[in-house]
């Protein structure tokens, strides 16, 4: 029985982080815009073997470090901060009529938010080999609030569901064509941000989705593109795992299968070591020896280091190359879109994107690129062909709307 207020719960653990908002919704009325979270968590487990934990209400934070991470207990203690202490928002945790889980790989079973169950968990797990980052940070999250509170609903919503309607030309890979019965194909992620960016986008420019031709461009630490057209994603740049396409913070993106092969055959990696290697020890850190960070490559260039200038110089054409290569599916390209810490708050990658596509007829504005001003807005000039837009993704304000569908459907 839902009362006039519904809370939902959003997890969303990414490969360093883990975030995660209660939104207090009516139950008549979805908001259009995204709602205020009424408490906030985070946890950053970036600096090796620390955890930083934060949890915030309208009034208060709490932040808590600590020296030894241990990522099932951080996660339990933050959501802990949901009913005691100074972020106290609710009396109980079974006071939470839902919670809705970000879970990165859904394979080919799950193309719909769908009800955890111990099936959909079991599928869970045997995915984390494809996406080692993340599935086990999701199961993680599930089983800490089935820890505090084991009766409250829980839904998955998954980021590779974006990709259901992709076309075989994407999803089949250039190998044996039976290798696709084994599930060897592209499947794509940050489907549930490139959904809520693309959306935003059709809104910010008060378009029909149906008739837009959009590139978004998920720069975080992970990193991807989705090409829309007709509302419907034709292309993305991550494959049969997080690993593929764009370079990433640690991750390498689209490289030679044959260096892989080589490293093997040489005996000099086991699998499991280059399994780390090219997930946690490569992209932007693997390049520069400086971070994944780009604020810190930024500082090291400034301070004349070079491996540093080439990480970022290799992360900028490799990120424009992909641009350019989606245009053609589309048959045109009304509006890249910029999103993640990196598109959102990186002026200087989103110029550099815009000068080298100039000949497409991509014309930023460098004062509304520089200024810093809220979220969502339009950079380029006038006389652009293509619109670029900032937007600041909301991944938990998009699984917390599939969890008020689910619950209203499942009540009506
Ligand atoms: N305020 C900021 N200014 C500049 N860069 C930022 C800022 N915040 C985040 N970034 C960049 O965004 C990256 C993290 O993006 P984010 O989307 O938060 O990552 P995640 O993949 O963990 O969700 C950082 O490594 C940094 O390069
Ligand atoms: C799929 C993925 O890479 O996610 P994130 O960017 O949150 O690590
Ligand atoms: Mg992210």
């Amino acid at each position: 029985m839902l009362t006039n207020s519904i809370d939902i719960l959003v997890l969303n653990a990414g490969s360093s982080s883990f975030k995660s908002s209660l939104y207090r919704l009516r139950q008549d009325n979805l908001p259009l815009e995204p709602a205020v979270p009424i408490w906030t968590g985070k946890i950053d487990w970036s600096s090796t073997g620390a955890a930083v934990i934060q949890a915030k209400t309208a009034d208060n934070t709490i932040e808590e470090e600590r020296t030894q991470a241990n990522r099932r207990a951080d996660i339990h203690d933050l959501l802990a901060y949901l009913s005691k202490g100074q972020t106290q928002v609710i009396q109980d945790m079974a006071q939470i009529d839902i919670v809705g889980n970000r879970i990165v790989h859904g394979g080919e079973k799950y193309c719909q938010p769908t009800p955890i169950t111990t099936d959909v968990k079991a599928e869970i797990d045997r995915l984390s080999i494809y996406a080692p980052l993340h599935n086990p940070a999701n199961l993680m999250g599930i089983e800490a609030i089935e820890q505090l509170s084991p009766h409250i609903p829980q839904l998955a919503v998954f980021d590779t569901a974006f990709y259901r309607d992709l076309p075989a030309v994407a999803y089949v890979y250039p190998v044996p064509y039976q290798w696709l019965k084994r599930g060897i194909r592209k499947y794509g992620f940050h489907g549930i941000s490139h959904e809520y960016c693309t959306r935003r986008a059709a809104e910010l420019l008060g378009r029909d989705l149906q008739e837009l031709r959009l590139i978004s461009c998920h720069l975080g630490n992970g990193c991807s593109l989705a090409a829309v057209t007709g509302g419907r994603c034709i292309e993305t740049t991550m494959g049969f795992t997080p690993l593929d396409g764009l370079m990433m913070g640690t991750r390498c993106g689209s490289i030679d299968p044959g260096i892989i092969l080589h490293l093997v055959r040489e005996g000099e990696y086991t699998i499991e070591e280059l399994d780390r290697v090219l997930n946690f020890e490569s992209g932007l850190l693997g390049v520069s020896g400086v971070s994944n960070d780009l604020r810190e490559i930024d500082k090291a260039i400034d301070s004349g280091n070079e491996r540093a200038k080439l990480a970022l110089d290799m992360y900028i054409d490799r990120l424009t190359a992909r641009i350019a290569a989606l245009v053609p599916a589309l048959g045109g390209l009304d509006a890249l879109i910029f999103t993640g810490g990196v598109g959102e708050h990186q002026a200087k990658i989103r110029s550099a994107v815009a000068a080298k596509l100039a000949f497409l007829g991509v014309e930023i504005d460098p004062d509304l690129n520089n200024t810093s001003i809220p979220p969502d807005r339009d950079l380029a000039t006038d006389r652009s062909s293509v619109r670029l837009l900032a937007i600041h993704t909301q991944e938990e304000w998009q699984i917390a709307t599939a969890c008020w569908q689910y619950l209203i459907d499942r009540h009506t």
